[in-house]
């Protein structure tokens, strides 16, 4: 079974048509999602069904790919060596002083012109042998927790990751989102403790969201905020819940994206600085990706006294969205690996270099 659905995909790329593979955090089923032509599809108001690719700048094309066939099976993850190195990009000491200048300058603007976070990034060019679908399998196989995916479209390009956030998730009208920001290495399985500047830089995302979503959520909930696991590092999470009084998906997202977590604060002056001083296109790093207006059915048996066991048959229409973060790009023996990380008034430039070196480690100990 597992050969069959690796080998639709694979005839699918060769013929440069648009799929998906994925699989939810601590779910074993993968699901591949192919659309029959090389159309390309645009979102315009989140209405339609299908699995969402979008930019990380929202003025950019978020792509729709239609499902034209589904097919679902269980992935046995094989144990890893969960050993990670350093590894060096052939760049790496350009790059270093490019990104500690970048991280100064953010430091600055938020000192001079009322910016309070931003978050910087850089995109980082490895050669790779290997297939996207052995680079696949060994992200299921290494991050179990994660959102893992292999996306295809021949107009776009293929992108793979493994990502700790999801921006949204709406079962009907409820909805759950979370706010993840504040990174340490993890040292041993103990979590870390948190210094001011993560706390701090975390607490901006989780107000931030709180706010945007004041007016079109009711019963807001927010949880005690937890440090989670994601590969080799620590972050903070919060999670945030309510019920929609508007199910208008289309301002949800647009309240939502990008969040202080991938862009910063205030949200227009952070998005025009990473647009003016990254020195490169993020394209769908810090976007968004995945199911979009599905259907999942649910069969409820009911055991009334004096009555024939009844099965109750209801359906949800859900929407489970990822941000796009530990995520690369391949194009033929290359890979981009991109990586960031938030900058506030705190920051030391060199320990946020350092914080880029230890998420990229997430995709290059795969690649490399
Ligand atoms: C922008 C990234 O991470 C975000 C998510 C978690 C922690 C982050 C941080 O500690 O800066 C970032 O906000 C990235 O991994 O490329």
């Amino acid at each position: 079974m597992q050969n069959d659905f690796f080998q639709k995909a694979k005839n699918h790329l060769n013929a440069s048509k648009p799929f998906v593979l994925y699989r939810k955090p601590l779910e074993t089923a993968i699901t591949g999602l192919f659309q029959s032509t090389d159309a390309l599809h645009v979102v315009t108001d989140f209405s339609k069904t299908g699995f969402v690719f979008a930019p990380f700048d929202s003025d950019g094309k978020t792509i729709l790919l239609q499902v034209d066939e589904k097919t679902v099976t269980e992935y046995i993850a094989k144990e890893v060596n969960s050993a990670t190195g350093i590894f060096k990009s052939i760049t790496e000491d350009q790059d270093q002083e490019f990104h500690i200048n970048l991280v100064q300058k953010g430091i600055d603007a938020i000192a001079q012109y009322g910016l309070r976070k931003v978050v910087l990034s850089r995109k980082i060019e490895v050669k790779t042998s290997k297939s996207a679908f052995a680079l696949f399998k060994t992200l299921l196989d290494n991050y179990s927790n994660a959102f893992c995916y292999l996306w295809y479209h021949p107009k776009v390009g293929l992108w793979l990751g493994a990502t700790p956030e999801i921006l949204l998730r709406t079962e009907n009208r409820q909805l759950k989102t979370m706010s993840l920001a504040g990174t340490k290495k993890a040292e041993g399985a103990q979590a870390p403790v948190w210094g001011a500047k993560e706390l701090e830089e975390q607490q901006m995302v989780t107000d931030y969201i709180a706010s945007s979503l004041k007016e079109t959520v009711s019963k807001l909930t927010i949880s005690e905020t937890e440090s989670v696991r994601a590969g080799n590092l620590w972050h903070l999470r919060t999670s945030v819940s309510g019920g929609l009084s508007n199910y208008n998906l289309k301002e949800i997202i647009a309240a939502l994206h990008p969040t202080p977590a991938v862009c910063g604060l205030p949200k227009k002056e952070a998005k025009a600085f990473i647009l003016e001083n990254e020195n490169y296109t993020r394209e769908f790093y810090t976007g968004f990706l995945g199911e979009l207006n599905f259907k999942e059915e649910n069969f409820r048996s009911s055991n009334r006294r004096n009555r024939e066991n009844q099965a109750y048959r209801t359906v949800k229409n859900t929407t489970s969205l990822y941000v796009n973060l530990r995520c690369m790009q391949l194009k033929d023996d290359k890979a981009w690996v991109y990586v960031g990380g938030g900058i506030t008034q705190e920051s030391d430039p060199e320990k946020e270099w350092e914080e880029t070196v230890a998420k990229s480690n997430t995709m290059l100990k795969v690649v490399l």
